[in-house]
């Protein structure tokens, strides 16, 4: 995402400012001029990169920095509060029943996010229910009935039947049982009268709680038009980003939101149905800014926890944190790791990982991480019960016949243990915290990271045991 250049251009200019007790109009100025060239880049409204400039410019100047802030960490904390109020809030979205009516242009994603949206509320408990009612396009009822069974949701639609409102109607009472009913409607290049006519019937059919409007993060400035017609024609609530994963710049798409007053309800971060945030202002613009995201990360720790613990009922990932932590242990964590989606992303929320760091690395980097561990749990596979449970006992002789049995080498498991060591240490670290709650945890790398703490956290060391 080209919002992300914000981010490291923003540190370089600010750690100019490091070791300043005041600040001078020239610095501001320079800081301004930075978030401005970003945000435009980004394809972010004009008007609207003005206005926040604005702010930033006189609050910099006029408000005393607080006792013992820097200059440095002041300016951050005013561009960050801006930033936060630029995005808005997150769109209202109660854990209960209800309907939920997709819209957009063809293609931005719809379908796809109506399967990570299904897929999220799963997760948190409800019972989704997909109707899709696109008749237009040729693949979608196959594609989103696929997508559907992979989110594990139940899904409605009729690939014999032309008429999508009659879709709508039989889907909304055959899914009845469903808590959220997740309405998939059909898109056009652009908002043309018939499709006008089919959106507002469908809209009148579902009565929705709520009528997202689904963009793709690359769209440009056109993205300000196309949300005002959307929004006169059946109201937005919220906006869904999508292909946020790619070089989208994403600008467009908050100016859309902004001019429908509408707010975020979700991130698209790639193609499967994991793939989906839930818009949080603060961790958002702090991941921008390279500060992290502590919210996000949590939250995927855990639900890739829970998934591993129910497939493993007896096991308790505090156990983790308490006795001796064993290479199970860590074929647990490396599972729990993959769940959680493309290493690379969850290392960009870890702070102190996120932006400047992750830049320095070669792009392979993370991928040869991930071999890494696939290579690791080959050699586990030829590991005994015994040294799975005491690794520290694993001589010489039997690095040999675990690299035979494995088809890979010593190297790789004596790299396996010496890995494993690592994440013992750092473990026991997190040990005598108590009830080992993931969430302290993930505070400890903040703090790690964030140099003291607070808003002046770039950089630093972070991480967890990976
Ligand atoms: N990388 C990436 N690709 C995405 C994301 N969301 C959707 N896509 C891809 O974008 C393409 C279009 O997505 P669809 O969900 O089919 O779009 P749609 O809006 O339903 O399209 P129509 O039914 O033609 O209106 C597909 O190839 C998806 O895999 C995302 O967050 N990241």
């Amino acid at each position: 995402m080209v919002l992300d250049d914000l981010g490291s251009s923003l540190r370089g200019t600010l750690d100019k400012l490091q070791g300043k007790s005041r600040i001078s109009e020239e610095d501001v100025e320079e800081v301004v001029k930075e978030i401005q060239r970003s945000l435009l880049q980004a394809d972010v409204d004009v008007s609207l990169v003005m206005e926040l400039s604005d702010s930033i410019k006189e609050r910099a100047l006029e408000e005393e920095p607080p006792g013992g802030t820097t200059a440095r960490d002041h300016v951050l904390s005013i561009v960050y509060e801006e930033m936060v109020d630029l995005v808005g809030d997150s769109t209202e979205l109660p854990l209960e029943e209800q309907t939920i009516l997709l819209a957009g242009l063809q293609g931005s994603g719809k379908t796809t996010s109506a399967a990570k949206m299904a897929y999220w509320f799963s997760k948190k408990g409800l019972r989704p229910a997909i109707i899709q009612t696109d008749t237009f396009r040729p693949g979608a009822y196959d594609q989103a009935k696929q997508m559907a069974g992979r989110a594990e949701v139940e899904f409605y639609g009729d690939p014999d039947e032309d008429d999508p409102v009659k879709i709508a109607r039989e889907g909304l009472e055959a899914t009845e049982d469903a808590d959220v009913h997740i309405v998939d409607t059909a898109g056009r290049h652009a908002l043309e009268e018939d499709l006008i006519d089919e959106i507002e019937e469908i809209d009148h059919v579902a009565d929705p709680d709520r009528r997202l409007l689904v963009l793709d993060a690359a769209i440009g400035q056109g993205a300000k038009d196309q949300a005002r017609e959307f929004d006169d024609t059946i109201g937005i609530d919220g906006v869904v980003i999508t292909k946020l994963d790619g070089t989208a710049k994403g600008g467009g798409a908050l100016t859309a939101v902004n001019e429908t007053d509408s707010t975020i309800a979700f991130l698209g971060t790639g193609e499967t149905v994991q793939d989906i945030e839930r818009f949080e202002p603060s961790g958002f613009i702090s991941r921008l800014l390279g500060m992290g995201d502590l919210k996000q990360l949590t939250e995927r720790v855990e639900r890739a926890m829970q998934e591993t613990q129910e497939e493993e009922e007896d096991w308790d990932p505090e156990d983790m944190l308490k006795g001796e932590f064993t290479l199970k242990d860590m074929r647990r964590q490396m599972e729990a790791m993959n769940k959680m989606g493309p290493l690379d992303q969850v290392m960009d929320m870890i702070p102190g990982m996120g932006g400047g760091l992750m830049d320095q690395l070669p792009d392979d980097a993370m991928d040869v991480t991930q071999d890494r561990m696939r290579h690791f749990e080959v050699v586990m596979d030829s590991m005994t019960e015994d040294e799975l449970e005491n690794p520290r006992s694993i001589g010489a002789s039997q690095v040999r016949r675990i690299a035979k049995g494995s088809g890979t080498d010593e190297e790789t498991v004596r790299e396996l243990l010496e890995q494993h060591k690592m994440m013992s240490r750092t473990m026991k670290q997190f040990q005598g915290m108590g009830d080992g709650d993931m969430q302290r945890m993930m505070k400890k790398m903040q703090n790690k990271g964030g140099g003291g703490g607070g808003l002046g956290g770039f950089g630093g060391g972070g991480g967890g045991p990976f």
